[in-house]
């Protein structure tokens, strides 16, 4: 079970790496960090769980985040009724499209890897096509907007050594385009 103490924090360097591809079929270890991955998120988002365990609720998790430079993320993506509305292990994901049209969570983001908030507008794309292999390595798209394609923006920039924080306008973090998707 990955618990918060698993997580690895801002300034470790493994955040900041372009992590490897992941092959096909996945070795033993890699298969139970995948399952391990998205039972972090189920867990995490069980009221009850996460509080006997002290989680912080997460929609997604990048391998790097607990230490492993592998191209794998799970997310576990709930619409504001609380209803599943994504859940996928993305190996190897690429973005093969991505809209002009820019989005940003009106929260602004933050990060289980990242300890401290960091206020402003992180700016995303509102439309984007993800290519990726399932964990069985089967070849997938997924077409996606708003919510669900800022959250895995947030993870894919895992697995390429990018944070949230990197796409804050640092002068002026709340400055955005006025064509903007602001997705609460
Ligand atoms: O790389 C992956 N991460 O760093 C976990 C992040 C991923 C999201 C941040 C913005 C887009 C993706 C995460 O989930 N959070 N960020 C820090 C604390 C809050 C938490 C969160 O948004 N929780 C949540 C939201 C809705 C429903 C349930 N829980
Ligand atoms: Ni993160």
């Amino acid at each position: 079970m990955i618990l918060m103490k698993d997580i690895v924090r801002d300034g470790d360097p493994v955040l900041r790496k372009v992590a490897a591809p992941v092959a096909f079929p996945l070795n033993k270890e890699d298969h139970q960090l995948a399952k391990d991955m998205m039972g972090y998120l189920i867990n995490s988002q069980d009221p009850e769980i996460a509080q006997k365990h002290q989680l912080r609720a997460g929609v997604g998790l990048a391998a790097p985040q607990v230490g492993r430079s592998i191209k794998m993320a799970a997310v576990l993506v709930p619409d504001n009724d609380g209803n599943i509305v994504l859940q996928e292990i993305l190996c190897n994901p690429v973005i093969t499209r991505e809209s002009v049209r820019p989005a940003a969570l009106a929260e602004g983001e933050g990060c289980l890897s990242v300890d401290e908030d960091v206020p402003g507008y992180v700016v995303r794309h509102d439309r984007i096509t993800i290519r990726y292999q399932d964990i069985n390595g089967d070849k997938k798209i997924l077409r996606l907007k708003d919510y669900p394609a800022i959250v895995c923006q947030h993870e894919i920039d895992h697995l390429n050594g990018h944070l949230f924080y990197d796409h804050i306008d640092k002068k002026h973090p709340f400055n955005i385009d006025p064509d903007a998707v602001i997705v609460k």
